[in-house]
């Protein structure tokens, strides 16, 4: 579904402020993966997911999705069928707007611009898909989003999110923010929608047993290249001492000053 020959970037080339944020990588998402994404600090996760979303050009490579190639093609065009959820709840919904209209926008988004309106059966369908969140948002349909908390808004996100039928969706640390109960909530609904919807997913996690348990493949960044990729058999008995072995076999190093986060 996604191919990535030969991506790289290199920001402020033939500088003193040169930084290679990605090495060379070739990889392919399959359709229905959900890949989990880890690494240390710096490693290049957040860069990978950029050039993946169009958010800048790389410095060398192409990217395919569903074999066109989109290397060039800008990140407002790829957003019609990619979704991005980020650490900070409050981008991913309209503050200032209704909580109906917001799921509106989304849904209509994925009805491939079809034009339909907010009316009694949509709102019903849109209380039906609320109650799912179990957050009570099904009684305040018609409250501006900036009152929510933000657990609410991150859920929210997400369940707006596959209202717009993505083909691919970008998960970065999107529930590093939220307090443990909430984490674990959005995390819950993130496995159980991927699943349901048969989704492709990628998601950066900077908690080492979280990538081990989510997903089908597991992949480990290390200064601008993927130094692991695991799947099947190999991901599921994974332990989180393992993986860190496995970095000091590939590595030689113990992994950086973050590894009590990452575990
Ligand atoms: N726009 C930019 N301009 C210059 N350097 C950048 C830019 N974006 C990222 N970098 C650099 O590229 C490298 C990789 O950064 P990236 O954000 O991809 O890492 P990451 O794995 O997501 O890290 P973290 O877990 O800390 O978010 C880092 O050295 C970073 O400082």
């Amino acid at each position: 579904m996604i191919r990535l020959q030969g991506v790289s970037k290199t920001f402020h080339p033939g500088t003193v402020n040169q930084v290679t944020a990605l090495r060379p990588v070739t990889l392919d998402v399959a359709e229905g993966d959900f890949i989990t994404l880890i690494g240390g600090n710096g490693a290049g996760k957040t860069t990978l997911f950029n050039l993946i979303a169009g958010s800048f050009l790389p410095s060398q490579g192409s990217i395919r999705i569903h074999d066109r190639d989109v290397t060039s093609e800008p990140e407002y065009r790829r957003a019609r069928y990619i979704g991005r959820i980020f650490q900070d709840p409050l981008l991913g919904t309209a503050g200032s707007m209704t909580l109906e209209d917001n799921m509106m926008i989304c849904y209509r988004k994925g009805m491939r611009g079809l034009r339909i309106s907010l009316n009694r059966e949509r709102r019903s369908f849109f209380r039906e898909q609320l109650v799912h969140l179990r957050m009570g948002l099904e009684n305040r349909m018609k409250d501006n989003v900036r009152l929510f908390s933000g657990g609410q808004r991150q859920a929210l996100t997400l369940l707006m999110m596959v209202l717009s039928r993505p083909d691919l969706i970008l998960l970065d640390e999107h529930t590093a923010a939220l307090d443990p109960g909430n984490a674990d909530l959005v995390l819950e609904l993130t496995r159980r929608y991927i699943e349901e919807y048969g989704l492709t997913a990628m998601m950066i996690t900077h908690n080492m047993q979280q990538a081990i348990t989510c997903g089908n493949r597991l992949l480990m960044m290390d200064q601008g290249e993927i130094i692991l990729d695991l799947r099947g058999e190999e991901k599921r008995n994974l332990t989180v001492e393992g993986l860190v072995e496995r970095f000091h076999s590939i590595r030689h190093r113990e992994m950086e000053s973050d590894r009590a986060r990452l575990s």
